[in-house]
């Protein structure tokens, strides 16, 4: 362990935290000492059936939710090495929706992982982090942390909250070497969207109307099914971004380029126009308009794609 980078990653029982893990634990020159983490151990088979030969060698697991406090704390009190050099944030929760059928106590859930979960995990580890002045802090956000989307209004909240908590925060810990890096992906295919999916399938939306429901059901739905058909990056592209992360840190990482003259049109026009009423057209005008122009932006990013992850 010695020579190696401790590094510990949230949400280990599928999609990106899983691949993540396995990535780096399969380094050629075993550079790292991963410790994967899960809330619910029981899952743990698809992470040991992917992780083959570096399992208990390069990759472990542990029981983490960070949810809680005496989680964290007995997670972080059992590691070997007795330091994380890397932390990467990455359990996370989507949600969908109209927010008129949403409760607020649903709501808080979002906050309490996409939030308070990452906080949780950095207050725990900063301490140890000032005193040895070394130290990087990933977190999994999302260009829904930079731009809202519709029907992700509680998520696209919570990713946005969890951006201004870092974006201030990196600040101070760079003055004890310690860097903090937001991995920002448009849509990747793991479990992500079928969790929601299933979440919606099952789901009457009380309290909202039924055109509300119907713009939802039948705009945004498909619409979005298809930007993740089209546009939806690997879990191991956004590995991948992160390895790239570890050489020389910066703030942001927006995995895909697909998505980023999306997120440039906040920052063309500062009345918010732009975006507002883009979003809109390419929602209620998708159909023909919509295909065009994602295949539009296939053509232009081509080139760039090619060269990037
Ligand atoms: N997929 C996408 O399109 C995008 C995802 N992201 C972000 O990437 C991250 C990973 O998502 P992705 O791999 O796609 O989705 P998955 O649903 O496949 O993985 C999410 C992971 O987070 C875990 N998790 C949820 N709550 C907790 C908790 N309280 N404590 C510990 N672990 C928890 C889940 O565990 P369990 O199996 O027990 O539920 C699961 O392992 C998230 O932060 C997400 O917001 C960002 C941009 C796009
Ligand atoms: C771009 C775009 C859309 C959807 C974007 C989606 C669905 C992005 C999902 C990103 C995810 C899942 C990030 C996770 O953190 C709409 C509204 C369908 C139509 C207008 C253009």
């Amino acid at each position: 362990i010695d020579g190696q980078k401790v590094v510990l990653i949230t949400g280990c029982s599928s999609g990106i935290g899983l691949r993540l893990a396995v990535q780096l634990a399969s380094d050629p020159l075993k550079r790292f000492h991963v410790i994967a983490t899960m809330r619910n151990l029981s899952k743990k088979g698809k992470l040991e059936e992917a992780a083959g030969a570096t399992l208990n060698k390069t990759l472990h697991i542990a029981q983490l939710d960070v949810c809680y406090d005496e989680s964290v704390t007995q997670c972080l009190s059992s590691i070997q090495a007795g330091r994380v050099d890397i932390v990467v944030n990455n359990a996370g929760v989507g949600k969908i929706g109209p927010v008129e059928s949403l409760s607020i106590e649903e709501m808080k859930t979002i906050f309490e992982t996409n939030l308070f979960g990452v906080v949780r995990m950095i207050k725990a580890l900063l301490p140890d982090m000032k005193k040895r002045q070394s130290g990087h802090i990933v977190v999994m956000s999302s260009v829904i942390g930079l731009q809202g989307v519709v029907f992700n209004d509680v998520y696209a909240a919570s990713k946005f909250a969890i951006e201004g908590f870092c974006e201030s925060l990196a600040v101070q810990l760079l003055k004890f070497n310690i860097y903090v890096s937001m991995i920002e992906p448009g849509p990747v295919n793991t479990e992500f969207e079928m969790k929601l999916m299933e979440e919606v399938s099952q789901s009457e939306f009380p309290g909202a109307d039924p055109v509300t429901v119907q713009y939802f059901k039948d705009v945004y739905l498909p619409a979005s099914h298809d930007i993740f058909m089209t546009m939806g990056q690997t879990p191991d592209a956004i590995a991948q971004v992160f390895m790239i992360s570890m050489e020389r840190p910066v703030f942001r990482y927006q995995t895909n380029v697909l998505y980023t003259p999306l997120i440039a049109m906040k920052y063309a026009d500062n009345t918010g126009n732009l975006s507002v009423r883009t979003f809109y057209n390419l929602l209620f005008n998708h159909g023909t308009m919509f295909k065009i122009s994602l295949t539009l932006l296939r053509i232009i990013t081509w080139g760039e794609s090619l060269t990037s992850t």
